[in-house]
């Protein structure tokens, strides 16, 4: 297995209070799981450039960044990754999400994703929501 980790850019797009997740589609690994849309960063590409990216493609959404989160790294069995998250909301104007590419789309109070299956590597992402939820009360 290679040592190189895919870099993958992550959305949390938050409006009203609530949180956006989207469910991987069949036939695809992680199949059912949940996650905070993105994707793979390309060659040539910064982050957000990615995101932004992913987003239009995925979503047909535009977000703009409240925050950045520190990158997490995590081993899958096929190989690693290294989770980029954004803390997003929509701009003004923006279509509302659609799911192209997922199976679903739910809006949940951040205190709700404990409950879901989410994919593995998206646990220290939530650990670093729930910090900053705490820091602003
Ligand atoms: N978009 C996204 N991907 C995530 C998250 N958490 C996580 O482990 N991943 C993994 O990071 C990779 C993201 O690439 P992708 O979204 O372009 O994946 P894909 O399904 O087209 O490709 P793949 O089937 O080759 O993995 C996937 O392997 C996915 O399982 C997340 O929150 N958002």
């Amino acid at each position: 297995m290679s040592t190189f980790a895919t870099p993958v850019v992550c959305a949390i797009i938050e409006q009203d209070g609530l949180i956006m997740v989207a469910q991987r589609p069949p036939g695809k690994r992680l199949e059912g799981c949940w996650e905070f849309p993105g994707g793979k960063i390309e060659m040539d590409e910064l982050p957000e450039e990615a995101l932004h990216r992913e987003l239009f493609e995925e979503l047909g959404c535009q977000v703009e960044i409240i925050q950045t989160g520190r990158p997490v790294s995590h081993v899958y069995d096929w190989g690693s990754i290294m989770l980029h998250p954004f803390r997003c909301s929509l701009v003004e104007g923006s279509q509302q999400p659609v799911a192209y590419e997922h199976s679903a789309l739910q809006w949940l109070p951040l205190a709700e994703l404990g409950g879901l299956e989410l994919a593995p590597a998206d646990l220290p992402v939530l650990e670093w929501l729930n910090q900053e939820a705490a820091k602003a009360e």
